[in-house]
């Protein structure tokens, strides 16, 4: 598809279209992992799974999703690991931004983003830190992750968690950044990101 001749009214279109597809996708993987169904009924979804993926196969792109600009100047990013709107994998985070630049994401990570029993993957809690940190630090122009360090304070339990970042300091293509990751009972991650714009675009 060239995403040059989608305008805002197809891109809603196709959002409307693909989440479904995503969200029943990663309803798949929960199942998947938390099924306890009879042995033929795994050989017989893994048969019709099969035969799924084969049909959305049979016209697709040859890479990854990458970055695609719409006519209307929009950029997508439906691949990301974090945030891909056709990306199952992705919890997916929405980022809301507040007028003094705090940026904030809620989200609910369930079986799928397991590391110790009960408890959020620390890298999983890296990728949530990773992506609220650099949007922070990318307000003002696009930039990558440098040095991300964690502190991990305590588990993260599976389930409703909150992640929050600010910008510290601005050092020309330097951005540094702090943000945190919390459940109910509060921090569980500390997190300070140097995010840099690359000397030349990669
Ligand atoms: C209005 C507009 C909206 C735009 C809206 C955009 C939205 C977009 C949101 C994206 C949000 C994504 C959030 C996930 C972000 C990733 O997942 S990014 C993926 C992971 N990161 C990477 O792959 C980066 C790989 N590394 C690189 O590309 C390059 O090494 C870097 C880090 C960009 C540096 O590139 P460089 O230009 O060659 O840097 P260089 O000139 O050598 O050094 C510049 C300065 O930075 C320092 N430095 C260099 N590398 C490092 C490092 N790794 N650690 C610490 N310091 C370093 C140098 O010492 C130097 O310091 P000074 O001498 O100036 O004091």
């Amino acid at each position: 598809m060239d995403f040059a001749d989608v305008d805002r009214d197809e891109l809603e279109r196709l959002k409307l279209l693909y989440r479904p597809l995503t969200d029943a996708v990663r309803e798949l993987v929960d199942a998947t992992i938390r099924t306890e169904v009879d042995d033929d009924v795994i050989r017989e979804a893994h048969t019709e799974l099969t035969d799924v993926t084969a049909t959305l196969r049979d016209a697709g792109l040859s890479g990854p999703f990458g970055t695609k600009v719409t006519g209307d100047g929009i950029s997508i990013a439906w691949g990301n690991a974090a945030v891909g709107t056709r990306n199952a994998i992705a919890p997916p985070l929405t980022i809301e931004v507040d007028d003094d630049g705090r940026h904030h994401s809620t989200v609910t990570l369930g079986a799928a983003y397991e590391g110790p029993p009960g408890l959020v993957h620390g890298g999983v809690c890296a990728l949530v830190l990773d992506h609220v940190l650099g949007m922070t630090g990318s307000a003002d122009g696009r930039r990558l992750t440098g040095t991300l360090t964690l502190k991990y304070l305590r588990g993260t339990p599976l389930g409703t968690v909150h992640a929050e970042a600010r910008t510290i300091s601005v050092d020309g293509r330097k951005a540094t950044v702090r943000g945190t990751l919390s459940d109910a009972d509060g921090v569980t991650v500390e997190a300070e990101g140097l995010f840099i714009t690359p000397a030349s675009r990669n």
